[in-house]
């Protein structure tokens, strides 16, 4: 499947984001800045990446999570833990960037900080009823099962 990307600053050319495996499900991010951005512990950044895609087809949309060696070992995540990318946006893909770990972080121009994930998406209307019919399940949740 094809996305339309548009590159917003130059530099980018040469570092698209890739599926570093055959079997990536991620594209890594990179960070797309002039100077390196230190991270203070409990900071939160919003990281341009350069660009810009349009998904465009609603049956899709794109997922930005962290990356697991820099979530684990360094605390760098996401400041909204998961960023959505609407199939309509067409602004520049950016990372809220925070660091949850107790010591200060050097981000990097160029670094990998986050990755993208398209996912299929349906979009549903809803049917309004009164009631629902019987599941399995009913209303429990919360950690319900296995307490019978
Ligand atoms: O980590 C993120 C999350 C979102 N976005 C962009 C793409 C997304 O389509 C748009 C809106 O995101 P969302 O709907 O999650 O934010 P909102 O707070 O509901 O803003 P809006 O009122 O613009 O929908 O912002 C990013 O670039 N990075
Ligand atoms: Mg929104």
């Amino acid at each position: 499947m094809k996305i339309d990307l548009k590159i917003l600053d130059e530099r980018m050319r040469s570092h698209l984001p890739t599926y570093a495996t055959g079997g990536s499900a991620g594209l890594d991010l990179r960070a797309c800045l002039d100077e390196a951005v230190t991270l203070k512990p409990g900071q939160t950044t919003l990281i341009p990446t350069g660009l810009s895609i349009f998904i465009k087809n609603p049956n899709y949309a794109a997922i930005i999570l962290p990356r697991s060696g820099l979530g684990h070992k360094h605390g760098i995540v996401l400041g909204n833990l998961v960023g959505l990318i609407d199939s309509d946006y067409q602004g520049q893909l950016m990372v809220s960037t925070w660091n949850r770990g107790q010591t200060d972080f050097v981000i990097s121009p160029m670094e990998r900080i986050a990755q993208l994930v398209v996912v299929p998406v349906q979009q549903v209307e809803f049917n309004l009823v009164d009631e629902f019919e019987d599941s399995d399940r009913g209303a429990d949740g919360f950690g319900s099962t296995g307490r019978h």
